[in-house]
């Protein structure tokens, strides 16, 4: 069984709606299943990432997809409070070949979310991971998916604390191609 796990941090939920709905996309795959790995606040102590658990369970997985809010134009503290928890991992090459790709949300249509996908490929690449970008033209789809256009990764836009359905619907496909492309990749 291919594993392609979700990584990722919310603050107010929209993330973790994102989060699920990629998770729905990879467990539509034959043959591959989701792992979901949430940060949390009370994960992080003294302002170190101390879920050891969480980073474990990553040790067997094929493909990785990180997920943040945007905040102040990056990811937010608590997920880089995880990605600095794995440096050992990095001296290691313990991720090296692995699939990554990403997801982001902010609350403006251009409120900087680019800066976060392009941190979590930066991250993925320290780690050797192979980056699986968003293969939907934007602008170019018949359902309308990636609305807004971004190829790095999937960049969403909640309003009032909403997301959008059609942001969902792409997410959805992020979690199909990164499970696709694992499943190519390791056979
Ligand atoms: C401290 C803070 C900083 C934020 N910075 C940005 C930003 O730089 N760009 C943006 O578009 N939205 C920004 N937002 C809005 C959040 O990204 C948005 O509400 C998002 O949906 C929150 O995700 P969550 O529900 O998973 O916590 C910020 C929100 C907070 C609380």
């Amino acid at each position: 069984m291919v594993k392609v796990a979700i990584i990722f941090h919310s603050a107010s939920g929209t993330t973790k709606k994102l989060a699920e709905a990629v998770a729905s996309g990879i467990r539509s795959v034959s043959g591959v299943d989701a792992v979901i790995a949430e940060i949390v606040g009370t994960d992080i102590v003294e302002g170190r990432f101390k879920n050891l658990a969480l980073i474990e369970q990553l040790k067997d997985v094929d493909a990785m997809v990180f997920g943040s809010p945007t905040f102040m134009g990056c990811v937010s503290a608590q997920f880089k409070a995880f990605a600095d928890a794995t440096g050992d991992l990095w001296a290691e090459k313990a991720w090296s070949n692995k699939i990554a790709s990403g997801f982001t949300i902010g609350s403006n249509l251009s409120g900087d979310q680019l800066n976060t996908i392009q941190y979590m490929q930066i991250f993925a690449n320290q780690h050797g991971m192979l980056w699986a970008s968003l293969d939907i033209p934007g602008n170019c789809d018949a359902e309308g998916r990636n609305r807004l256009g971004a190829q790095s990764g999937l960049i969403a836009h909640s309003k009032d604390g909403e997301l959008n359905a059609i942001d969902l619907v792409t997410a959805k496909y992020l979690g199909q191609r990164v499970a696709n492309v694992a499943k190519r990749f390791v056979a």
